[in-house]
């Protein structure tokens, strides 16, 4: 079993939409990048890639690829869902923090969840989103930005799935 964790942050800004774990939430700000800045599932790709060693969002999504701007961060989860197959490993559960002044979130966040598993094609009892204000406190408090932070389990596959050299004895 392997564990992860991730933290990202992004800049509220006007004329921009939020989306918080793929869901477009009216709100009179959105959050400023590249991406639809979608701060939530960037905490969770980064646990998720952190766990199986496979870097970060920034090293198989760059910032500086025109073909990501704009781009669905779901659409980034499923091909981090890729990568996590690929490579021999399944999600076993994530656990993950929006922090945000405003707005309220909790209405929408069995839909995060959903959105969530479905990319991973695992179950939404694996997937915990939450969410909490810093009392008014730094930049999330005074309504600057928003930031995020996620934990992950990920369960190895056998050598044998993995593609990995099994040991063998020699007589
Ligand atoms: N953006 C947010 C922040 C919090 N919530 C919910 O409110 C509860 C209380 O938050 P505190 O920061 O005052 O502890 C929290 O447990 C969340 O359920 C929210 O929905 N959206
Ligand atoms: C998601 C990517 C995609 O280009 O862009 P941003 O929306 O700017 O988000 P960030 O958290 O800065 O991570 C970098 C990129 O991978």
């Amino acid at each position: 079993m392997r564990i992860g964790h991730g933290y990202d942050v992004h800049a509220l800004a006007p004329e921009r939409a939020l989306i918080l774990g793929g869901v477009q939430i009216e709100y009179e700000q959105g959050l400023a990048g590249h991406s639809d800045a979608d701060v939530l599932t960037h905490a969770v790709m980064d646990s998720l890639l952190g766990a199986a060693a496979l870097g970060d969002i920034g090293t198989h999504f760059p910032d500086t690829d025109d073909r990501y701007r704009g781009a669905s961060s779901l659409a980034l989860l499923r091909q981090v869902a890729k990568l996590l197959t690929e490579a021999g490993y399944e999600v076993q559960n994530i656990d993950c923090t929006l922090i945000a002044q405003a707005p309220k979130v909790a209405p929408y966040i069995p839909a995060m969840r959903q959105n969530i598993a479905r990319c991973l094609g695992i179950a939404v009892d694996r997937v915990g989103v939450k969410a909490t204000t810093e009392e008014r406190l730094g930049f999330t408090g005074r309504g600057e930005g928003m930031s995020a932070h996620s934990v992950c389990l990920l369960n190895e596959r056998s050598p044998g799935q993995r593609g990995e050299v099994t040991p063998c004895s020699r007589s």
